[in-house]
C-alpha cells in the first residue's frame, strides 16, 4: 500500500493546473447511458473513481475510451457510446468503493426500463442511505425494492412527478434529474441540490437535447423527451481540489497561482480563507493566493451550496490547527466526518469534538508523525498538516487520496513541497 512521505516547513511557490471535477465528471459519465449516440467529455480527471466508473460502464456494455496524448499517455477526454448495452446491472465488486456508482440507476431505468444496482460504498463519513433516490424513482412509477444488497427497479416508462426530497441530496438530485429527462411529462424536483456539479450535469443533459430549467436553484423543472442525442461537454474545474491547494498555501505559507479554476463556484471557501488572512486575487479562470504570516482562526459550519462545502471541512480544519486563536467548526451534512481529528491530534493539534462541533485551539506548530488516512478529504487534511509540520510525516492508506486527487504529490512537488510516494514497506 503506497504512502506519502512529507518533510514539512517549505512554503509553496509557483503555478499549478487544477483538474476537472470528480463530482461533476462522475454523473456526466453516467449520463452517457441515456443515449445510443456518442458523448464526448473533456477535462475528465485521471482518478481511481473515474477508472472504476469506466470499468462499470464497460461492464454494462458502454464503449468508453480515453484519448491519448502525443506522448502516448492518457489524455483528458473520454468518448462514450451506449449503443450496445447488454447488462443492466452494477455489481458489488465495482460499486463497493464508490458512492457515485448509484448514478447508473436513474439513467438505466429511464432508457431501458430496468436496473439492478448494488448498494454503494464511498467515503465512510456517515450512513449515507439512498432512500431519497428510491423514493423519487418510485414516485415516477418505478417498481423498486432492495433485494440481496441490490436496488432492483423496473418501469415501463417513467412518469413525470413532483418530488420533494426530505433533505438536499446531491447525487439524489442528479439521479432523479437523469431519470426525469426521458420520463413522460413534467417532473419537478423540489428541495433540489444547487451544487455547481448538478448545474454542470444539467448543462450536459441540455446539450444532449433534454429540456431542463431551474438548475442551480432548489426547484428544477424537467419536460421529458422521447430520446436524447450525443454531445460534447467540458467538465467544470474541481472546486474542492482548488480549495485544497488554497488551504495548503494558507497553512504552509508562500504564494501560488491556480490555473483552470472556476472562482465563481468557490465563494464560501474564498470568503473563509480571506477571513483567515489569505490574500486572494481572482481572474476568470485563475486564482492567485498568498499567505503573509500566521493564519487567523475562522469559525465555520458546513452547509449545502452555496454554503461552505463539507468536502472542504477537513482541509480548513488543518489550517485552523496552526492558526492564531480558536475556531469552532460545525459539520451539519455527515454524522461521522471528523475521522481526521485523531490523526491531527497525533501531530500535536489541540482539537475537541462534541457531537457535530469541533473546537480547534490553534497551536504555533505541528510535529510530523505517522498518520492514517481514513477517507478522501481526511487524507487531504493530513497532507496539508504534513506540509506545515516540523519534520517528517508519513501518510498511510493514500488510496483514499487517489480516489479523488489527480497527481497530488506531483502538483505539490511542482510548488516546491518536499513530498514523495513510497512503497508500502517503508518504516
Ligand atoms: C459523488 C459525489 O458527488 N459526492 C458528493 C455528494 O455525496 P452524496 O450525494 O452522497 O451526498 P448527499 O448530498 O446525498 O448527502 C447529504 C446528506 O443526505 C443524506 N441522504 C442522502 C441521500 C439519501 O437518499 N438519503 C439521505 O439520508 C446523507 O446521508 C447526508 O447526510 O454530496 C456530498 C455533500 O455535498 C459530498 O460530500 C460528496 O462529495
Ligand atoms: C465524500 C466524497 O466522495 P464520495 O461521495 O464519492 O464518497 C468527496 O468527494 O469528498
Amino acid at each position: 500500500m503506497d504512502k506519502l512521505l512529507i518533510t514539512g516547513g517549505r512554503p509553496l511557490r509557483g503555478e499549478v493546473a487544477i483538474s476537472g471535477a470528480k463530482n461533476a465528471a462522475l454523473p456526466c459519465l453516467c449520463a452517457a447511458l441515456l443515449t445510443a449516440d456518442t458523448v464526448t467529455l473533456e477535462n475528465v480527471p485521471q482518478l481511481n473513481d473515474i477508472g472504476t466508473t469506466l470499468k462499470l460502464l464497460r461492464r454494462i456494455g458502454v464503449k468508453a475510451e480515453r484519448d491519448t496524448t502525443d506522448h502516448g499517455e492518457d489524455g483528458s477526454s473520454v468518448v462514450l457510446a451506449a449503443d450496445q448495452v447488454q447488462a443492466l446491472e452494477a455489481p458489488y465488486e465495482l460499486v463497493k468503493t464508490m458512492r457515485a456508482s448509484i448514478l447508473v440507476l436513474g439513467p438505466m431505468l429511464a432508457r431501458f426500463g430496468e436496473a439492478r444496482v448494488s448498494l454503494p460504498g464511498g467515503c465512510a463519513i456517515g450512513q449515507r442511505p439512498v432512500d431519497q433516490h428510491i423514493k423519487g424513482l418510485a414516485a415516477m412509477g418505478a417498481d423498486i425494492s432492495i433485494e440481496h444488497g441490490f436496488v432492483v427497479a423496473r418501469a415501463k416508462r417513467l412518469q413525470g412527478a413532483v418530488i420533494r426530497t426530505d433533505m438536499v441530496t446531491v447525487t439524489g438530485t442528479e439521479n432523479l434529474l437523469m431519470a426525469a429527462v426521458l420520463a413522460e411529462g413534467r417532473t419537478v424536483l423540489e428541495n433540489a441540490a444547487r451544487e455547481p456539479e448538478v448545474v454542470d450535469l444539467a448543462e450536459l443533459l441540455i446539450a444532449m437535447g433534454a429540456r431542463i430549467s431551474g438548475h442551480g436553484t432548489d426547484r428544477i423543472v424537467v419536460e421529458g423527451v422521447q430520446r436524447l442525442h450525443g454531445a460534447t461537454h467540458r467538465v467544470m474545474p474541481d472546486r474542492i481540489e482548488a480549495g485544497t491547494f488554497l488551504c495548503a498555501v494558507g497553512a504552509a505559507g508562500g504564494e501560488i497561482v491556480l490555473r483552470n479554476v472556476a472562482p465563481g463556484s468557490m465563494g464560501a471557501t474564498l470568503d473563509k480563507l480571506r477571513q483567515a488572512g489569505l490574500a486572494v486575487e481572482c481572474g476568470p479562470d485563475w486564482i492567485r493566493a498568498g499567505m503573509p504570516g500566521r493564519p487567523r482562526a475562522v469559525d465555520f459550519r458546513t452547509q449545502e451550496y452555496p454554503g461552505f462545502a463539507t468536502d472542504m471541512q477537513a482541509q480548513l480544519m488543518a489550517l485552523n490547527a496552526i492558526a492564531d486563536g480558536t475556531a469552532v467548526i460545525t459539520e451539519t451534512i455527515f454524522e461521522n466526518r471528523y475521522m481526521h481529528v485523531q490523526e491531527l491530534r497525533r501531530m500535536g493539534a489541540d482539537i475537541d469534538i462534541d457531537g457535530h462541533t469541533a473546537v480547534v485551539r490553534g497551536v504555533p506548530r505541528l510535529s510530523g508523525a505517522a498518520v492514517m488516512a481514513t477517507d478522501l478529504r481526511a487524507s487531504a487534511s493530513l497532507v496539508i498538516a504534513g506540509l506545515m509540520a516540523e519534520g517528517e510525516t508519513l501518510v498511510d492508506r493514500i488510496y483514499h487520496l487517489d480516489r479523488g486527487y489527480e497527481s497530488m504529490e506531483r502538483k505539490l512537488l511542482q510548488l516546491g513541497a518536499d513530498i514523495r510516494r513510497v512503497a508500502g514497506s517503508w518504516q
